[in-house]
């Protein structure tokens, strides 16, 4: 089983100092939503970002968004052989069942992440996702992995390909990818750093190269 986290994903509520802001107002209003409901957003909140630590970072649930809809929908999600977890810039990690299909609408995507956020799991009665606070360590305490690859584009070079041929002689692999678009990790993780490519990459393209290449190395 391969292990996938997303990890200092910039996904967060518009934090308590900002919830007066006029473009976090008008933005709820328009959403028919509480200012304190809604996930901070940096295409929509742009002016208020500015106000906040680290606002140059924060505010990007499209980077979980995509990267999401790449794991859940890849060949190794679907032949059972992956489990995705975000962590959060809060520390938070939401628990993702691998047979949930995550709407491709960007603002329903959105929508379902305010009902997370408010209600802990989403559906009520599937629980296909649940939130829970927990650092990044204690998430990999619990996975247990016999070894854990930090992507980094400061890491030892490893083609993707060579890549994915390390994971598949692993028994319980964990990889952890930034959910972040810029700058470095805030947790401080243990694991062998690991770059792909000479420069750096987004994340949903990090995460697809690991997928690909992993199930290539099992001939899938
Ligand atoms: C957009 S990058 C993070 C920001 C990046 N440090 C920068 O300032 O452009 C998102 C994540 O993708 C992964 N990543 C980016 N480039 C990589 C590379 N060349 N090799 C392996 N992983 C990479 C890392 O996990 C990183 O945290």
């Amino acid at each position: 089983m391969l292990h996938l986290a997303i990890a200092d994903s910039e996904l967060e509520l518009v934090p308590k100092s900002i919830v007066e802001h006029p473009a976090v107002v008008n933005y709820a209003r328009r959403r028919g939503k509480k200012p304190e409901e809604v996930i901070l957003d940096s295409s929509y909140h742009h002016s208020a970002l500015r106000k906040l630590e680290d606002g140059e970072r924060r505010g990007r649930p499209d980077i979980v968004h995509i990267c999401l809809l790449n794991a859940l929908e890849s060949i190794a999600n679907k032949e059972g052989l992956l489990r995705v977890y975000v962590h959060t810039r809060n520390d938070e990690v939401i628990y993702v069942k691998p047979e949930t299909r995550l709407p491709r609408n960007y603002n329903r995507f959105l929508g379902l992440m305010e009902s997370l956020f408010k209600n802990r799991v989403v559906p009520k009665d599937l629980e296909l996702l649940r939130i829970e606070e927990k650092t990044l360590n204690e998430l990999v305490e619990e996975i247990g992995p016999d070894e854990v690859f930090v992507m980094h584009e400061g890491g030892e070079f490893m083609k993707p390909r060579d890549f994915g041929k390390v994971l598949v002689e692993l028994e319980n692999p964990l990889v952890i990818v930034g959910g972040f678009p810029h700058g470095d990790f805030r947790s401080q993780v243990k694991g062998k750093k690991v770059s792909l490519y000479r420069e750096p990459l987004m994340a949903w393209t990090v995460v697809n190269e690991v997928l690909v290449n992993f199930e290539a190395s099992l001939g899938l």
